[in-house]
């Protein structure tokens, strides 16, 4: 019997448990004009509250929406984007985190979501129940008296600037199209209001620009502008994203053409972003930071890896998972699809380990040179490098 009980919470306590999520991350408490609009970034019945049975005080909270994940090949399965998860700075370190996990992923199971996924605050916090760093992301900064556009960038199509609300209503329409690579996730009309809600808090002026080509909406960026010093300003951009390499190039060509501003920086963009390649002086770029995105947590292995497509030779894997026992058991991963077998197991692996190679952030390959994934069958590693490989690295691309 534990002193304290996990339940998901009703519409009116969602305040309370926001303002204890805040808590445990050292930011200011929510303003009475600041809820309408936060509100409206949570969707009800998905937030967990742990209470204290003694006192009745809540000491505990995570929720998730509702959303779902883009697989190699195009296809997507429905997934649980975990956010908010705090535990009240009294009461850590008793296995309050431990319930609150574990009743959230029993949920997503029951509900049929076939993955869950989050953005960490601390890297050791999430590998236990199951999750694996499934996407990486970087930061950069431009210098923008450096940065000039080849003559043979890709051209075509218009920016503008819009009003940030209806600007937002046409770009949640649009953006399921670009959405394509591997980890993308899609944003239920939640999520937007919770982008609404973050860019009320910014302190500089925010700008919204969508970007047309010939089929209408194709890219769209957001950014605040701080220290406004003519020529020393720094232009942030919050968000970013196009459909193809128009869209990318445009809205770039845009961006440092904006008078006044010395630096760009941008956050959590992709690995392989091709904007070194469109510049005349790839070192107007520079990486700041490189960081793990996505974590994600496999709930349903059998339905996430039948989601995927494969190439090259098949190979069969040995799955475990300690908190779900129904996944554990092998897979026959190939060309034609992923399916249970019997057949023996030539690479064994754990759930949290699957989820860093299903999108291709990792090669099998380095996982058993690291002890991670274990070989039976010489060459199987190889082979699986193949077979999870993708076009592109993956990329989370949305906040929450
Ligand atoms: C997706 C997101 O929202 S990310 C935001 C996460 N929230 C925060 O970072 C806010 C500040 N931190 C907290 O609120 C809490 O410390 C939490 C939520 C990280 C952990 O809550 P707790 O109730 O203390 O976790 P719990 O007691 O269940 O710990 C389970 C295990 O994880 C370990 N653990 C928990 N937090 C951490 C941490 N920050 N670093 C390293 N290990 C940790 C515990 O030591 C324990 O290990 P054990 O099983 O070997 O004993």
């Amino acid at each position: 019997m534990t002193d304290h009980e996990v339940r998901t919470l009703a519409d009116d306590e969602l305040r309370a448990s926001q303002e204890l999520f805040r808590a445990t991350l050292h930011a200011k408490p929510i303003t009475d004009d600041e809820w309408p609009r936060l509100r409206a970034a949570l969707q009800s019945a998905r937030s967990l509250g742990v209470h204290e049975v003694d006192s009745g005080a809540l000491i505990g909270t995570a929720r998730s929406f509702d959303s779902a994940i883009t697989l190699p090949g195009g296809g997507d399965v429905a997934l649980g984007a975990v956010t908010s998860v705090g535990v009240r700075a009294d009461r850590t370190r008793r296995g309050v985190l431990t319930e609150l996990m574990h009743a959230q992923l029993r949920e997503f199971a029951d509900r049929g979501l076939v993955a869950a996924g989050l953005h960490a605050s601390e890297s050791a916090i999430y590998g236990r129940f199951g999750y694996g760093i499934a996407t990486w992301a970087r930061d950069y900064t431009v210098d923008v008296r450096r940065a000039k556009l080849r003559q043979d960038a890709p051209a075509g199509g218009r920016v503008n600037i819009e009003n940030l609300d209806s600007a937002m209503e046409r770009w949640a329409a649009a953006y399921p199209a670009m959405a394509t690579r591997p980890g993308m996730l899609a944003r239920p009309d939640e999520w937007w209001a919770g982008l609404r809600s973050h860019l009320g808090r910014e302190e500089g002026p925010v700008t919204a620009v969508t970007h047309e080509g010939a089929g209408g909406v194709d890219g769209f960026a957001v950014y605040s502008v701080d220290r406004p010093r003519p020529g020393s300003a720094t232009l942030n951009l919050i968000e970013l994203q196009a459909a193809g390499p128009e869209a990318f190039a445009g809205l770039w060509r845009y961006l440092l053409s904006v008078d006044l501003i010395g630096e760009i920086t941008a956050s959590a963009r992709p690995l392989d972003e091709p904007l070194e390649l469109l510049l005349t002086d790839p070192r107007a770029v520079s990486t700041t930071a490189q960081f793990d995105d996505l974590w994600l947590r496999i709930v349903d292995v059998a339905a996430a890896l039948a989601a995927r497509t494969y190439e090259g030779e098949p190979v069969v894997i040995e799955v475990t998972d300690p908190v779900f026992p129904g996944n554990e058991g092998r897979y026959d991963l190939g060309p034609d699809g992923a399916v249970r077998t019997d057949r023996p197991a030539e690479l064994h692996l754990s759930v949290d380990t699957l989820a860093t190679v299903v999108l291709g952030a990792w090669r099998p390959s380095q996982l058993v040179d690291t002890g991670r994934v274990r070989e039976v069958t010489p060459g199987a590693a190889l082979r699986a490098d193949r077979l999870f490989s993708t076009p592109a690295p993956p990329w989370c691309g949305t906040f929450f």
